[in-house]
C-alpha cells in the first residue's frame, strides 16, 4: 500500500517484514556516512536535570556570553532567544504557560517515576499544540499525528496515560489513551555527544526503521536556531539498494539486558546475529575476579578481535560475533565492560598512564566486538585514547623530548582513526564536537 508520506524520501521504501509489520529497505545504494531521512521532532521535551542550561525550544546552549531567558509567565520554561521563545509560544506554550507550574507540583505528577514524568511532559506538549490546530485532534490537520497514531502500539500499554494539564478544547480520552500506547516504544533519547539532553517523538522514523543490534544505520541530532531538534538517520556503512536499514533502539552494548527490554518496552524478540549468538550462550559467565585471570581475558579478548591490527592496520575486518571462543563469553557480561570503562576513566584521570592506555586498548576490542564498525561509540573512545596519550605525553609529565617525538606517531594513528570513525557521522549536537576536538590535537601535534 502506498502512503501519503512515502514519497517523502528518495532513500527508502516500504516493505513488509515477516513479524515486525513493516520494514524499509533502501531504495538505492546509500555509501557509509550518507542522510537517509532528516525529521523534526513531532514533540519535544529537555530532560529535568538540563533545565535552565539549555534552551527549552532549540536545546542549544545559549550563545558564549549570553544568558538563557526565563519565561516571565510560568518562570518554568527558558528560552536562548525572543526566536525560540516565539516558536514554542505557538507550538505548545501559549496553552501551558499558566498552567504547568501547578500541574507539575501536582501530587499525580510528583508521584509518577523520572521516566514517566517525562512522558507527561512530552504528551502535555504535544496535547497542547494538537489544541491549537483550525480543527484541534484531527489526524488530517497534522500529518505527524496521522503517522503517529499509524505506529504500532507498545506493549506496556496496560498502564494508561499519566495526568496532563487540561487543555482547551479537551481531548478525547481515547485520542489521549491511544497517543499514549504509542509514546514508550517511539520515544527516543536526544543527544548531543552520546550524552542524552532530551526526549523527542519522530514519527516518520519511528514508521520507517526497525531495530537491530547490529545496525547499518543510527540516529544522530541537529540542533538549530529557532528550530525543535530534528533526527538524521544517516548510514553506519555501505548500504546495498534492497538491504533494510535498521537503526539500535537500546545500546548493543546491553549484551543481557536488552532481551528484556525488547520484551517489556517494544514486545518483540531481536533476531539479529548479535541476539542469535548471544541466546545461543544462554547464561553469560561472570568474569573472573582475579586479576591475573581478568588479565588473560583481556589479553585473549584483544588477540581474536584482533584490535592491534584494528590499530595499525588500514585493511581491518570486525570478527563476527558468532566466532567468540567459549573462554570469552564472560565479556559479554555487562559488568565487564562497565569495569573497563571506569577503570580507564579513573586511570586517566589519575594520570596512571600506563594502566590507562592498556585498559583503553582491551574496551577498544570490546567496542570492535559489540558495535557495528563506525558506531559513534568506537570513535569517542579513539578519541579519548588520544587525549589521554595527549595529556600524559605533553601535559601532565615531564617526558624527555626522544619520549614526546615517539609519543607523536601513536596519538596521530587514534586520531586518524577517530576522524575516520566519527566522520561518518559527522557534526551533531551541540557546537565544538568531537570533530572540533580532533582538529584542535591534529593542530597541536603539528606544531
Ligand atoms: C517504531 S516501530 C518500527 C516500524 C514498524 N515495523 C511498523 O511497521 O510500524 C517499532 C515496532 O516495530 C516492531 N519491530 C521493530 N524492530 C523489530 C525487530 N527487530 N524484530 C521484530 N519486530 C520489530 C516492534 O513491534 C516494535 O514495537
Amino acid at each position: 500500500m502506498q502512503h501519503s508520506w512515502s514519497a517523502r524520501t528518495d532513500t527508502v521504501e516500504v516493505k513488509p517484514h515477516p513479524t515486525a509489520r513493516d520494514q524499509a529497505v533502501a531504495k538505492r545504494n546509500l555509501p557509509k556516512g550518507s542522510s537517509i531521512l532528516a525529521v523534526p521532532s513531532f514533540t519535544s521535551a529537555l530532560l529535568f536535570s538540563e533545565k535552565g542550561h539549555r534552551c527549552d525550544h532549540c536545546f542549544r546552549f545559549p550563545k558564549e556570553g549570553s544568558y538563557l531567558k526565563k519565561c516571565t509567565g510560568c518562570t518554568a520554561y527558558w528560552y536562548c532567544d525572543t526566536q525560540c521563545q516565539n516558536a514554542q509560544w505557538q507550538l505548545h506554550h501559549k496553552r501551558l504557560c499558566k498552567k504547568i507550574n501547578q500541574f507539575t507540583s501536582s501530587a499525580a505528577f510528583q508521584g509518577l517515576k523520572e521516566h514517566d514524568k517525562m512522558d507527561a511532559i512530552l504528551l502535555s506538549h504535544l496535547l497542547s499544540y494538537l489544541s491549537t490546530l483550525a480543527e484541534p485532534y484531527s489526524a488530517g490537520q497534522s500529518e505527524g499525528l496521522e503517522i503517529f497514531l499509524s505506529l504500532l502500539p507498545g506493549s506496556s500499554s496496560a498502564v494508561g496515560p499519566p495526568p496532563v494539564p487540561a487543555v482547551n478544547p479537551p481531548p478525547n480520552q481515547e485520542l489521549v489513551a491511544a497517543l499514549f500506547e504509542r509514546f514508550g516504544n517511539n520515544n527516543f533519547t536526544v543527544h548531543s555527544h552520546l550524552n542524552s539532553i532530551g526526549h523527542g517523538i519522530f514519527p516518520l522514523a519511528s514508521r520507517l526503521f526497525n531495530h537491530s543490534c547490529t545496525p547499518n544505520a543510527a540516529a544522530k541530532y541537529i540542533l538549530s536556531s529557532s528550530n525543535t531538534v530534528t533526527m538524521h538517520v544517516f548510514a553506519l556503512s555501505d548500504i546495498a539498494a534492497g538491504e533494510e536499514i535498521c537503526i539500535p533502539y537500546v545500546d548493543p552494548a546491553l549484551t543481557q539486558t536488552r532481551h528484556q527490554i525488547f520484551q517489556i518496552t517494544y514486545g518483540f524478540s531481536c533476531n539479529c546475529p548479535s541476539c542469535k549468538f548471544l541466546n545461543s550462550i544462554g547464561h553469560v559467565p561472570t568474569p573472573p575476579t582475579d586479576s591475573d585471570q581478568l588479565k588473560d581475558v583481556a589479553e585473549k579478548l584483544r588477540s581474536f578481535v584482533q584490535v592491534d591490527n584494528y590499530l595499525q592496520s588500514d585493511d581491518y575486518r570486525s570478527r563476527p560475533i558468532k566466532e567468540t571462543p567459549s573462554q570469552l563469553h564472560c565479556v559479554f557480561h555487562e559488568t565487564f565492560m562497565k569495569g573497563l570503562s571506569e577503570r580507564f576513566s579513573d586511570a586517566s584521570h589519575e594520570s596512571d598512564f600506563d594502566t590507562a592506555a592498556d585498559t583503553g586498548v582491551t574496551l577498544l576490542a570490546l567496542y570492535l566486538l559489540v558495535y557495528p564498525i563506525n558506531y559513534p561509540q568506537i570513535g569517542m573512545h579513539l578519541l579519548e585514547m588520544a587525549k589521554t596519550h595527549w595529556n600524559h605525553s605533553f601535559v601532565l609529565s615531564d617526558l624527555p623530548e626522544e619520549k614526546k617525538a615517539h609519543a607523536k606517531p601513536e596519538i596521530s594513528r587514534l586520531l586518524v582513526l577517530a576522524r575516520r570513525v566519527l566522520g561518518v557521522m559527522g557534526t551533531e549536537g551541540d557546537a565544538d564536537g568531537p570533530l572540533e576536538e580532533i582538529s584542535i590535537l591534529e593542530n597541536l601535534l603539528r606544531t
